[in-house]
């Protein structure tokens, strides 16, 4: 379909990689034919909307943003950093099952929420802990929130990560609009403002994916937008910015095409 390098010619940049070039192609002509108000987008966070690396640098994730002296102390940042060299080879350790690791993955999310919560951290402080973090949001989000707001799309974020230090990012990126939605591992606060627990059911990589689906399921907003024969799942390469998912936003949500 030559409609593709012309209407979307990101998608024929040589960084950019399919397994069925014609099925992607159809799925996106399929959305678009359906329109802005059957769309509905999941996202990952850490490490997909916000960058991998900056100047040679690893961006931080929610959970290490909370590495900072206003909230943990050094024995904790020694702790949460050893667990860390544990458990991160584990997590993208391609030689291990989903199986395998599941366990170990819950392990690791227990023991620095209960590292966090022997902290006492202060929900006051967290807005000052991201501002004074290296947090980014990848180069394009902002092309990215504001298209799915201005067209009405719900975002559902789901991620793995701490929900309370999500909203916080992305507010602090003034894209924390009305269309998105964060399923995330949040904070309890005692009545003082003081970590006490981390609330509900834990999410952590291996079990994100279930989890959301089925609370988008859930979600009104999202309900009347069955789009569910047409998926189109994309990743990002570490350091690649997000215009070929904001190419195809484009193309799907705008009225010139219907
Ligand atoms: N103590 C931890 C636990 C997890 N992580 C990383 O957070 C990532 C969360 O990713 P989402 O896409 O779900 O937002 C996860 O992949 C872990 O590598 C961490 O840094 N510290």
């Amino acid at each position: 379909m030559k409609l593709f390098s012309v209407q979307i010619p990101e998608l024929a940049k040589c960084s950019v990689l399919m397994r069925e070039r014609s099925r992607v192609e159809e799925t996106i002509h399929a959305m678009q034919r359906a329109g802005a108000g059957s769309l509905q987008v999941i996202s990952d966070f850490d490490m997909t909307l916000t960058r991998f690396a900056h100047n040679g640098k690893r961006v931080p994730t929610t959970h290490n943003i909370l590495d900072n002296r206003l909230l943990i102390d050094e024995d904790c940042t020694k702790k949460m950093r050893e667990l860390l060299n544990t458990y991160y080879p584990i997590e993208i350790d391609a030689c291990r099952t989903a199986e395998e690791k599941l366990p170990l993955m819950v392990e690791w999310w227990t023991k620095v929420h209960e590292l966090l919560i022997q902290q006492r951290i202060r929900k006051d402080m967290l807005a000052r802990a991201v501002e004074e973090s290296s947090a980014m949001l990848r180069d394009g989000y902002k092309l990215f929130f504001d298209r799915l707001t201005e067209q009405q799309v719900p975002l559902l974020i789901f991620s793995a990560g701490v929900g309370d230090v999500l909203e916080e990012v992305i507010r602090q990126n003034h894209v924390f609009y009305p269309n998105v939605h964060i399923i995330s591992n949040y904070m309890d606060f005692d009545q003082t403002g003081v970590l006490r627990a981390f609330k509900g059911q834990l999410i952590h990589t291996f079990n994100k994916r279930e989890g959301a689906l089925s609370h988008a399921a859930g979600l009104r907003e999202l309900q009347g937008r069955p789009n569910h024969q047409n998926i189109l799942t994309i990743g990002f390469l570490n350091d690649k910015t997000m215009d070929v998912a904001n190419a195809i936003l484009r193309y799907i949500t705008s009225s010139r095409h219907k």
